[in-house]
């Protein structure tokens, strides 16, 4: 079910025109909700793998090359294939579908951005101090032990600055940064780049008759889609690596449940203002 057929059916939208639920579900697009059970469902799968013979392999050590390289500098490759996909929409003709919508001027999109960097900044980096994930550590009884110890909630040694003066991160609860950014950065990106996408698709499957454009999909791709794709691909397997090999399963729905939320709030009921 689509945007459209869902708003079009005048019962549903006389009844619950305002509710926070009917934003939500007008949202929930086939492709978008098929993302949106894919990471949830590779915990699950991950979890699974446990059970299974589980011999470490390249990706169970924290120095493996893309980790170091890509998921430790998450957020930049994220904001890269971003400013890719602005360049994308740029380049398209005033007459293309997307560039027509409102939601789709330059200036909303560099809001969503922003407001998605200030939630990874949030949650990952700084909240007045520490970030939000070291505050839930924190408070669920963590401490930094071996190199520097934590006196109360409010001293500021967060879970970097504990790393890097040799303490190890003990006790309470602590959310997965990786399971966090990965699924943040997925989430945003794939919806982003699911109306060009659905644009694309559109105009190749129109034109599928026509000798020139009997080109394979992946070959008629234009690159800049296909470079966002390349990295919504790697942030899955790195995902499945962290869900296989690193931290509880609780922590990692923790980090998973704070990613979903950005999602709500910024592509269900608050989509009208971004
Ligand atoms: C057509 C072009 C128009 C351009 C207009 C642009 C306008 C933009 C306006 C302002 C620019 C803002 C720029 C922001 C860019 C952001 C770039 C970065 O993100 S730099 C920081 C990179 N750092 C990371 O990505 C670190 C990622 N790592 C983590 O978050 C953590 O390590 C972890 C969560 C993965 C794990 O935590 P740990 O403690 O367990 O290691
Ligand atoms: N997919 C992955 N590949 C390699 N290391 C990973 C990983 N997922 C998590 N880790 C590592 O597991 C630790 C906990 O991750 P997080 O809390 O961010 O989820 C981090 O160690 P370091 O902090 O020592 O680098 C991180 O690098």
């Amino acid at each position: 079910m689509d945007t459209q057929s869902f708003s079009a059916n005048p019962v549903i939208e006389k009844a619950t025109n305002t509710s926070v639920v009917t934003r939500i579900l007008r949202q929930l697009h086939t492709s978008n909700r098929l993302i949106l059970m894919l990471y949830p469902l590779t915990l699950l799968l991950g979890q699974l793998y446990q059970f299974g013979p589980n011999e470490p392999t390249y990706f169970a050590s924290k120095r493996n090359i893309i980790n170091v390289l890509f998921v430790k500098r998450g957020w930049l490759w994220t904001a890269i294939a971003y400013f890719i996909l602005l360049a994308y929409r740029l380049s398209l003709p005033a007459s293309s579908l997307v560039a027509t919508k409102p939601r789709y001027r330059l200036s909303r999109m560099i809001a969503r951005f922003l407001v998605a960097t200030l939630y990874w900044v949030v949650f990952t980096q700084w909240f007045f101090g520490l970030p939000i994930m070291d505050r839930v550590f924190v408070f669920t009884g963590g401490k930094c032990n071996g190199g520097v110890q934590i006196q109360d909630s409010l001293v500021n040694v967060s879970s970097a600055t504990c790393r890097s003066v040799g303490g190890t991160w003990l006790g309470g609860h602590d959310p997965s940064g990786h399971t966090f950014l990965l699924i943040h950065s997925s989430l945003f990106l794939w919806y982003e780049l699911s109306p060009f996408l659905d644009e694309f698709l559109t105009i190749y499957r129109a034109g599928r008759n026509d000798s020139k454009s009997r080109k394979s999909i992946l070959v008629a791709l234009p690159t800049h889609l296909k470079l966002i794709i390349a990295l919504l691909i790697l942030w899955w397997w790195m995902f499945l690596m962290t869900c296989i090999y690193f931290h509880s399963f609780f922590e990692k729905i923790s980090g998973l449940i704070w990613a979903y939320v950005e999602v709500v709030l910024v592509y269900m009921i608050f989509r009208h203002l971004l």
